[in-house]
């Protein structure tokens, strides 16, 4: 295995865009994020307001109809469509095409929601982050990566790399097993730990920030929401991989002192993400 090239603040600030003054929300770009199903509309909740706190111009929300007034109510900045089906997804059909979709968080596995998930992958042409239970039906049905735009974005915990690509008995078979997988499917592999690492192809990636506090639950979902954020920005895949884990571990170990590790929770990532930012310039 070759060593990995560490994700320090040095070498973001190679490819961090600078704001342009005379920007306007509509050049910031305009991510989707498709996620929730009743129960875990949280998820949802966190992925698009973590997208939207990435700098991203406009975010809209795609959730089952019980999630309308929830996402309306708590982040009144994100836009919502909704599935005709009420508490999970059935049928994803977007009256727009935006710069990146982030897809997974909290939508279950329920049969509607895998054949939603093939339809959608079958015509969508954006930019795209999977996660969570996005992850888990694909690893049922792996020719359907087959179907995603070439460096997609694949963002699992161990549990989920494992149903992707099967167990493996060393450090070393996983990585390796991993790099295979990001060959065949020219993905991107986020393998989210202590610490992550991407794999992009045959080079591995070492993110050198975040600690302990990011063990909390919806705390992935907000890494799902800043990497679709950064991509509808215009970050290339690689670059909007890079800085979202840098910048979601950054957001730990600023707010550590101040949280602890226990009150920290994943809508603390959100609050901290600002001085991440800010922290970069
Ligand atoms: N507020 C909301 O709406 C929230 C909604 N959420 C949504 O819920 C859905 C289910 O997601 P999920 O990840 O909880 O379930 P699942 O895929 O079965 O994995 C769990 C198992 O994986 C393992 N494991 C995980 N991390 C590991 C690690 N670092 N290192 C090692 N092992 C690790 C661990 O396995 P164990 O060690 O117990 O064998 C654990 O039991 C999904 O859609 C998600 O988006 C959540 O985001 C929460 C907030
Ligand atoms: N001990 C830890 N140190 C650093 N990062 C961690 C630690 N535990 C979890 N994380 C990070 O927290 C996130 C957890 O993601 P995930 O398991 O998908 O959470 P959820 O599904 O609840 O949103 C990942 O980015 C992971 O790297
Ligand atoms: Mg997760």
């Amino acid at each position: 295995m070759k060593d990995p090239f560490l994700i320090t603040k040095e070498e973001v600030l190679k490819f961090l865009q600078p704001v342009n003054p005379i920007t306007h929300k509509g050049l910031q770009g305009h991510a989707v994020i498709i996620a929730g199903s009743y129960g875990k509309v949280g998820a949802a909740v966190l992925a698009s307001k973590s997208c939207l706190k990435s700098g991203c111009g406009l975010v809209t929300v795609f959730v089952p109809k019980c999630g309308y007034q929830i996402l309306q109510i708590s982040i009144p900045e994100v836009m919502v469509i909704t599935d005709e089906n009420t508490n999970f997804l059935t049928s994803i059909h977007l009256p727009l095409v935006p710069q990146a979709i982030g897809i997974g968080p909290g939508i279950g596995v329920e049969l509607g929601t895998q054949k939603a998930l093939f339809e959608f992958l079958r015509v969508n042409k954006s930019p795209l982050v999977l996660d969570a239970d996005a992850l888990n039906i694909m690893a049922e049905n792996l020719t359907w990566l087959e179907l995603v735009p070439e460096n997609t974005i694949l963002t699992p915990h161990p549990k989920e790399l494992e149903r992707l690509i099967g167990k493996w008995n060393s450090e070393s078979e996983k990585f390796q097993k991993t790099i295979a997988f990001s060959e065949k499917y020219k993905v991107i592999m986020v393998m989210k730990g202590a610490p992550t690492y991407i794999i992009i192809k045959t080079e591995i990636y070492e993110n050198t920030t975040g600690n302990a506090a990011l063990a909390t639950a919806g705390s992935g979902d907000t890494l799902t929401g800043i990497i679709t954020g950064l991509l509808a920005q215009g970050y290339e895949p690689k670059y909007a991989a890079k800085l979202g884990v840098f910048l979601h571990g950054l957001t730990a170990d600023i707010a550590l002192p101040k949280t602890g590790y226990e009150s920290f929770t994943a809508s603390t990532i959100i609050k901290y993400l600002g001085k991440a930012f800010l922290s970069l310039v």
